[in-house]
């Protein structure tokens, strides 16, 4: 996962710097943001110092919430894709008065590029990519670009990215934020890579987990949006409610670990307590558990290889607990399979899923289409793209961003809004 445009230093992020570790947080606004925030203000050093300190912040349109972290964490620089220049310049001034700091004057960044420039911020050693969508892959490849650790939540730029990010990242430089990758990134330290015979990635199986395809039929996007276990943003949940969240975490640990699609096997696991398990070619089985909670791996997304002490609680062994695992329902919920004839279609297929599901899940919550739509709209517009014919064979970014406008267009097409 090198290449000779990315001189990064390795390992990652530099052992010869002193000092807390200085983290670019794109998407601070959001689930993983604020979380990512709260393990950056609890977690101290040996000698009680701050273990991580904020370099640079970037939201979306909250410029408000933005502001006051910003402010609370001093950060150099400020940049929000959906706000104008003089709302967020006004947002940062009334917080800084509002904290007593009127002096404060971060850099202030709008516009498209401003993700981007966050995560490829000078003075950071790490960045976390908590934004949702693709529109996190241009940020995954400036912090690429620039050396720094990226610690990746926004799976969705590895996906519809794939070579492109990897071969962007030198060893080790993306660190998985995911709750499934940390805990095979974990497991994976008990073993060499080619003793490795299958990786397991649970699913909770959602909301809707033993139901039929009929009963899915008149679902609603609060029912949706109630997810058993985690508490996460509107994508995101609904991705697991119709298992596209399952898919594409197939499709990641393939990308993050290089292990073959066909010895990666999703099952259920309705507590969340296990997060993904190793089997090695003797037939153990390397399992990491914890109660859910995204501290415990944003906080080592950040440290890492180091763990960050209380970063979260530990399982309560003193209690009667009941772990069980199921298979998982491939008929009712095809976005798994579906996934996986897509990855081995071409290169930019999974942009083209990706895309389609992102406006799908738009569309659903906009109240235009239903949730069994949602799926059948991903698969009708995967099968009906030819990549060559389209974007062309050779993977770049703009044959990626073409193809997910052409995704997306189809799909606009398909509802009458084009
Ligand atoms: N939440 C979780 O527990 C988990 C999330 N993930 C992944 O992490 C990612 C984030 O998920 P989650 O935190 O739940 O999502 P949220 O919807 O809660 O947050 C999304 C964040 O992205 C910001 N944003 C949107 N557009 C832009 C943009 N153009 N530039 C900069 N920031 C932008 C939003 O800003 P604003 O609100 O200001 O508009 C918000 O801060 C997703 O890829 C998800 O799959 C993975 C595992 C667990
Ligand atoms: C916390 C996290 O990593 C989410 O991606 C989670 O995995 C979603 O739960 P599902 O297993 O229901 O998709
Ligand atoms: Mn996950």
């Amino acid at each position: 996962m090198s290449s000779p445009q990315n001189p990064a230093p390795q390992p990652f992020p530099d052992p010869s710097r002193d000092g807390p570790r200085r983290v670019a947080l794109i998407g601070s606004t959001g689930s993983i943001g604020t979380q990512g925030l709260d393990v950056i203000a609890g977690a101290r050093d040996s000698d009680g110092g701050p273990r991580f300190t904020v370099a640079a912040l970037a939201g979306g349109s909250n410029v408000d919430l933005l502001a006051r972290q910003a402010v609370e964490h001093r950060a150099e620089a400020v940049g929000a894709a959906g706000a104008s220049p003089e709302a967020l310049a006004a947002a940062v001034a009334a917080a800084a008065e509002a904290a007593g700091t009127p002096d404060y004057r971060p850099e202030l960044l709008t516009g498209p590029d401003a993700a981007a420039t966050v995560a490829g911020w000078a003075s950071a050693d790490v960045v976390l990519n908590g934004i949702t969508g693709s529109i996190g892959l241009a940020p995954t490849l400036a912090a690429l670009r620039a050396g720094h650790v990226l610690a990746l939540a926004n799976k969705e730029s590895l996906i519809v990215g794939g070579a492109l990010v990897k071969d962007a990242a030198a060893p080790g430089q993306i660190v998985p934020v995911d709750s499934e990758h940390s805990a095979l990134a974990q497991a994976l330290r008990s073993g060499d890579p080619d003793e490795v015979s299958r990786l397991i990635v649970t699913a909770s199986g959602g909301p809707f987990r033993g139901r039929t395809r009929a009963e899915l039929a008149d679902v609603t996007p609060a029912q949706a949006l109630a997810h058993p276990t985690w508490d996460m943003g509107r994508v995101v949940t609904t991705n697991s409610a119709t298992l596209v969240n399952k898919a594409l975490e197939v499709i990641e640990a393939h990308l993050l670990f290089d292990i073959p699609l066909e010895r990666i096997e999703p099952v259920v696991h309705p507590q969340s307590i296990v997060h993904s398990m190793v089997e090695f070619v003797d037939g153990s089985v390397i399992a990491q558990a914890s109660p859910p909670d995204m501290r415990l791996p944003i906080a080592l997304g950040l440290a890492w290889p180091r763990r960050v002490p209380g970063a979260a609680a530990a399982c309560d062994f003193s209690r009667a607990a009941e772990w069980t695992f199921e298979p998982l329902d491939h008929s009712t919920f095809g976005a798994i399979e579906l996934a996986k004839r897509a990855a081995a279609a071409s290169a930019t297929h999974m942009a083209v899923y990706n895309a389609a599901n992102e406006e799908a899940v738009e569309a659903f919550h906009a109240g235009r289409i239903g949730f069994l739509q949602i799926v059948d709209t991903v698969a009708e517009i995967v099968e009906a793209y030819d990549a060559g014919a389209t974007v062309g064979d050779e993977l770049t970014v703009a044959s990626v961003l073409a193809a997910e406008d052409w995704a997306r267009n189809r799909a606009h097409e398909r509802w009458g809004l084009l």
